[in-house]
């Protein structure tokens, strides 16, 4: 019977912090159970290959039909293997605002306000350009300058500038606005997940078990306890044990999905699936927040940026053979280069808009090849008020779960997209990106209200950032307590971006590693008495 101290459901952005720095000691044993591979292979560790990573690394979702989107239906990547989406995400390395953690404070998260999180930014990071109030360089997690960002993406930051939006260097130090190039966490111009980060250099270690390839299909309590997780792997099913409990950190989409498969959820809900009822827990799978984007798109005559053509494909080549040998050139391109933080309502606590410039013409999430070149400019609202929900469609864990991001439900979305995509527009038109002489591929009469949102509900998406579905809190109602454990079972903590009672403003990946983070020391602070 295999049994360990604690076992993590997922090896994500979450969960491999968690693991990580539960088994790096040496004291505790740790089981990390991982129903994706070891994404061990050159697609994932090549930022340039980032479309062109596989099925077997993403669970490509979809969402239910959005009314807010003319009906259409959502895209949902979501990383599957060792790095969860952090082996598949664009690697901009951001932590939201310092206004976001202060705010999950003043909502009831005492112990998470900006200067309780700061510490674990910084334990987790090892950042090129060194220490100093706002960064760490001894952490596992390294975070890099660009190596050769493509000359578009500093013409971008220019054209902002020439609209008096001022440049920002480092939009995780002291504020958060302005427009610049994004750091990434790349080491050595390859990406750097979480798993390269904190479960890697443990690999081989005896008190450390990492086993891919196997799906979690619930937890298993004994006595109000969690005491193990039930796996699949191959056609054979498995309980494995767990003396001091379970971290389940399997995502915005899958933990919520795991806690109903579990018991834990809401009761109507889950009688409906016949799955035995824990405890009736109505917010499991509720309050889900997503970035809600909107891709504007330019056609340009200059090569300068990636495109599809045969100047396109050599240049392309010859970055591949740049990068196999000197990991440097356009193939360490996180493609969203640079971006911006801006304040586009006045009454806004902090900036509520988030742009990333991508230097190619970018269409459905880059799944439908546009011939020639240009650019795009993603514009996102950073603090969306409409909520969805996560819910099963079956009781097989393997199965999707049904997404409803519910997008737009809540009109003072659609009035920042707007101004978004209006000052997207603006910065465009200004020098020095105007002198490419760029051909708007999406030409409306953007200061006509209802063409405007009539043209963002035809192809606006998610940038990828849900969250909010197990929520943390310190009322009654959450999911979880402020220590990150259950308020229904004991041994049982959640670590992944599911926790955030609030979506941050800004990109998750940095803040989900934060929870992981912290999970881990929470949990090691109850072992210490
Ligand atoms: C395409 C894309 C681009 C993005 N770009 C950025 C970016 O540039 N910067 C940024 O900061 N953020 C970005 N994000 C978001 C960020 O990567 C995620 O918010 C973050 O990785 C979420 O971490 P997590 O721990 O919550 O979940 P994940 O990292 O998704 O990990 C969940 C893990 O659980 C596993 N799992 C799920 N169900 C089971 C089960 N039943 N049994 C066993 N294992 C299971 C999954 O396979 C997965 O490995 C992007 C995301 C995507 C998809």
């Amino acid at each position: 019977m295999a049994t360990f101290d604690f076992i993590v459901i997922g090896g994500g952005s979450g969960g491999s912090a968690a693991a990580g720095r539960l088994a790096e000691d040496g004291k505790l044993s740790v089981c990390l159970i991982e129903a994706g591979g070891r994404n061990d292979n050159f697609r994932v560790k090549t930022p340039g290959f980032m479309p062109f990573i596989g099925d077997k690394s993403n669970y490509r979702y979809e969402t239910v039909p959005q009314k807010g989107l003319n009906g259409r239906t959502g895209y949902q990547p979501r990383g599957r293997g060792l790095g969860g989406s952090s082996a598949i995400n664009a690697m901009v390395y951001i932590r939201g605002n310092a206004w976001d953690y202060d705010n999950w404070a003043a909502l009831g998260c005492d112990g998470w306000a900006y200067d309780d999180v700061l510490p674990f930014f910084k334990k987790a990071e090892d950042n090129e350009r060194g220490p100093n109030a706002y960064h760490g360089s001894n952490g596992p997690l390294r975070v890099s300058n660009q190596r050769s960002p493509n000359p578009g993406s500093t013409a971008f930051v220019e054209s902002a500038a020439t609209l008096q939006l001022p440049r920002n260097p480092d939009f995780n130090g002291e504020s958060q606005a302005g427009f610049g190039l994004y750091q990434v966490t790349q080491k050595n111009g390859e990406r750097w997940s979480a798993a390269r980060a904190y479960v890697e250099p443990l690999r081989g270690k005896k008190n450390f078990d990492i086993r891919t390839d196997a799906l979690v299909e619930k937890i298993v309590f004994e006595d109000g306890r969690a005491s193990g997780v039930a796996i699949r792997r191959g056609g054979k099913r498995e309980v494995i044990h767990a003396r001091g409990g379970v971290i389940l950190s399997a995502g915005a989409f899958n933990s919520p999905q795991i806690m109903m498969l579990s018991g834990i959820g809401p009761a109507g809900h889950l009688k409906e699936h016949g799955i035995e009822v824990v405890a009736d827990r109505p917010s499991v799978g509720a309050d889900l927040q997503d970035h809600i984007d909107y891709v504007s798109s330019w056609e340009t005559q200059s090569k300068d940026f990636f495109g599809s053509s045969l100047a396109g494909t050599l240049k392309m080549a010859a970055a591949l053979v740049e990068h196999r040998r000197k990991r440097t050139g356009a193939m360490t391109t996180c493609f969203a280069e640079a971006g911006g933080f801006w304040k586009v309502m006045d009454d806004a606590p902090a900036p509520d808009v988030q742009w990333h410039f991508v230097p190619a013409m970018l269409e459905d999430h880059g799944r439908e090849q546009v011939k020639g070149h240009g650019f795009s400019l993603h514009a996102c609202v950073l603090r969306p008020e409409s909520r969805g929900t996560v819910t099963l469609n079956s009781a097989d864990a393997a199965d999707a779960p049904r997404i409803d991001p519910n997008f737009f439900d809540d009109d003072r979305d659609m009035a920042v997209m707007r101004a978004g995509v209006r000052l997207s527009h603006r910065i465009v038109d200004a020098p020095p990106l105007a002198n490419y002489q760029p051909r708007d591929r999406y030409p409306i009469d953007l200061y006509d209200d209802d063409a405007l949102d009539e043209l963002i509900r035809s192809r606006a998406d998610t940038v990828y950032h849900p969250v909010g579905t197990c929520r943390m809190g310190s009322d009654e109602a959450s999911v979880v307590d402020t220590e990150l454990a259950s308020r229904d079972v004991d041994g049982l903590w959640i670590a992944d971006a599911s926790v955030m009672p609030r979506l941050v403003s800004g990109n998750t990946n940095a803040p989900s590693i934060m929870i992981g983070e912290r999970c881990a020391a929470f949990i090691k602070d109850i072992l210490a008495g």
